[in-house]
């Protein structure tokens, strides 16, 4: 019996990982492997998936259709290798939650060229999750975005709730004729399980649409690492460059600190971000990491984990941005923070003056 694998895909900020925790909860589900991909040297999203236990599989440092292919096809042959010999003898499902950069076709492509990877899994579907209130803009903006809305076999609709009726009926209509065929489903109204099995789906439609998509030119630049750990640029060929930039300190945050910059920092840069994440240690509860969770402008009610998921404290901030000026977002955190810059006014100033750091000019 092969085991049923499924991609879970969908731009950034669409609900993906809030996807993957309700499954990771669901006793129906709970003998699945669940393999995150992240995007950065130094990834945020594993931290972001609770309970991050033996179930979760963290695959960072480069892009799921890229870069890191190769490593996804070793872990599903090491995953194979376990259940044939008992060592993972419970396994029942293979979930792969891909960066919400991701082209899924290639992914798809090389599982299914892969002799031993094809014996022992079987792709059940892929489920794409479209963020009811930025998904029509994002589909007009990013060829990545419609790329995974077209390969979908389900597309799962979140953030329904907040949607304007109209606005989701047009968005709606839209993603059928994206995606042909495709199951439409409200987060908020399906169990877990439903969200995930795709097996009564007529998979053929799937298969068509994937050899489809794979006509189209693919061509991407790998990410450039510059060594420090801190940022890199992903850029896709199709569309505008995403620029990522990774903020980090040690000393915990005031939240009124945590507040002012991240107020600066979306009305300085809010239309350069489409997503923000992270988890921040506050001096008032430094037991209790604050995840930090912010798409295009929202910015998600702050919530606390119970514990820090890795035993690392102190501040992890991924911005991720298009024309994002890496070098103005760093100056003002370090403002904020408090770390040392040479040429980078302290806080107060650049709350009076949000321009005033060295050599920023552009035009807000
Ligand atoms: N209201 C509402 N908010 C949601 C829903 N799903 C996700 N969110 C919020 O949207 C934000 C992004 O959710 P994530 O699950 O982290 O999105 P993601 O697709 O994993 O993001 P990336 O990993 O950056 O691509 C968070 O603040 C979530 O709380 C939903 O169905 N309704």
């Amino acid at each position: 019996m092969r085991i049923p694998l499924t991609l879970v895909t969908g731009f950034l900020g669409a609900g993906k990982t809030t996807l993957i925790n309700r499954l990771l909860r669901d006793p129906a589900l709970s003998d699945t492997a669940v393999i995150v991909n992240e995007f950065g040297e130094v990834g945020i999203d594993h931290l972001l998936v609770e309970e991050a236990s033996d179930g979760v599989i963290e695959l960072s440092d480069g892009c799921l259709c890229c870069t890191v292919r190769g490593a996804l096809v070793d872990t599903l042959v090491d995953l194979a290798a376990r259940v044939a010999d008992g060592r993972a003898a419970r396994l029942k499902r293979v979930v792969i939650e891909t960066t919400g950069l991701a082209d899924p076709v290639p992914v798809l492509q090389a599982l299914a060229a892969h002799a031993q990877l094809a014996e022992a899994f079987s792709i059940d579907g892929v489920v794409t999750v479209v963020d009811t209130l930025h998904g029509d803009g994002t589909l007009d903006e990013y060829e990545e975005a419609r790329r995974q809305v077209a390969v979908a076999d389900r597309l799962v609709l979140t953030k329904a709730d907040q949607a304007q009726p109209e606005a989701l009926a047009q968005l709606e209509a839209r993603l059928g004729e994206f995606a042909p065929g495709a199951e439409l489903v409200d987060a908020g109204k399906a169990s877990a399980t439903m969200l995930i099995d795709c097996s009564a789906l007529d998979a053929g439609r799937r298969a068509a649409r994937v050899a489809h998509a794979s006509q189209h030119d693919h061509c991407h630049d790998h990410p450039h690492h510059h060594g420090d750990g801190c940022d890199h640029v992903h850029r896709h060929h199709h569309g505008a460059p995403f620029d990522t930039v990774f903020l980090s300190g040690e000393a915990p945050m005031p939240l009124a600190v945590l507040e002012g910059f991240l107020d600066l920092l979306r009305s300085q840069c809010g239309n350069h971000i489409l997503r923000l994440k992270g988890l921040v240690e506050t001096a008032e509860t430094p037991e209790r990491p604050l995840v930090v969770q912010g798409v295009r402008q929202i910015l998600g009610a702050p919530r606390y984990l119970e514990r820090w998921p890795d035993g690392t404290r102190g501040v992890r901030l991924v911005v991720i941005g298009t024309s994002l000026d890496a070098e103005y977002v760093r100056g003002i955190f370090s403002a904020f923070t408090g770390q040392a810059r040479i040429d980078t006014p302290d806080r107060a100033a650049l709350q009076e003056n949000p321009l005033a750091i060295a050599g920023y000019s552009t035009g807000f």
